[in-house]
């Protein structure tokens, strides 16, 4: 069985079925992209993966266990986590503090000791800020770690937002549209991080509109439009795909 596994999901909003029974899955270590024209049903995919959402339909499977309608705290404590289409970071905190909201998932000690300050709860709080600072080192951000967010440029912010779905101890990182609002010199660049993430051993699952981007940092691509699946396939055979081209044809140009 895959390391993700999503059969048939379906999710329904009164008379509309965004979700029409999806499957896909996900290797450890692969990028796998969900692409589809707009409405299709691909954030919902991910708000269903994420627990925002309940499924009506269908399971998902991760490491061998069913974690479909868990809470969102809970699908993040099973290692999976999430940066979302509109950058949601605190723009009057720090770049260290917006990666440290992100380790707060996992805190071990308890009220008395964050009160009185325990040994315990220093002793946490060190290790949080070093494996912050780790984080950052990783992705290239730790020079600017003491710079509020709102100063980043705004592919590093981009980049921020995905330290803190790291920090979080996660090992599936889900993308919604990470390359939304770059030029292309901003998108070749995550399209490196991208990568290096995998080498780093993170599985990735990405929604994302820009075909540059899909077609040369994919393992495998799944295509959904109307809520359901239409193709699956390495990334020189969605670029091919009549289904494809059609449900796309007037938008994206596909081969970009
Ligand atoms: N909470 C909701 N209530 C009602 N309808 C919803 C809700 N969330 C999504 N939908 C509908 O479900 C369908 C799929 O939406 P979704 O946002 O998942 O598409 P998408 O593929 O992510 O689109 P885009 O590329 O534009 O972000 C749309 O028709 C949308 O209006």
């Amino acid at each position: 069985m895959a390391y993700l596994q999503v059969n048939e999901i379906t999710k329904r909003f009164g008379g509309i079925v965004a979700v029409d029974k999806v499957s896909f899955e996900v290797n450890k270590g692969e990028i796998v992209s969900i692409i589809g024209p707009n409405g299709a049903g691909k954030t919902t995919v991910f708000n269903m993966l994420t627990g925002v959402y309940t499924i009506d339909e269908g399971e998902i499977v991760f490491d061998g266990k069913p974690i479909h309608n868990q809470k969102p705290q809970d699908i993040v404590k099973v290692g999976i986590s999430r940066t979302f289409q509109n950058i949601r970071l605190f723009y009057d905190l720090r770049v260290v503090e917006n990666v440290l909201v992100g380790t707060h998932i996992n805190t071990n000690y308890n009220f008395f000791d964050s009160v009185f300050r325990t040994p315990r709860f220093r002793k946490e709080e060190d290790d949080k800020v070093y494996n912050a600072i780790r984080i950052l080192q990783s992705i290239g951000l730790d020079n600017r770690r003491d710079d509020y967010a709102q100063n980043l440029p705004y592919g590093d912010q981009r980049k921020l937002e995905i330290a803190r779905a790291i920090a979080t101890g996660a090992k599936v990182l889900l993308l919604d549209e990470p390359a939304a609002g770059m030029n292309p010199q901003e998108s070749a660049e995550l399209l490196q991080f991208i990568r290096s993430l995998k080498v780093q051993g993170y599985t990735v699952i990405m929604i994302e509109h820009d075909m540059s981007v899909v077609m040369n940092i994919s393992d495998r691509i799944y295509v959904i439009d109307h809520g359901k699946p239409i193709a699956k396939g390495i990334p020189s055979e969605i670029a091919n795909n009549e289904r494809v081209i059609e449900a796309y044809l007037g938008g994206v140009n596909i081969n970009a």
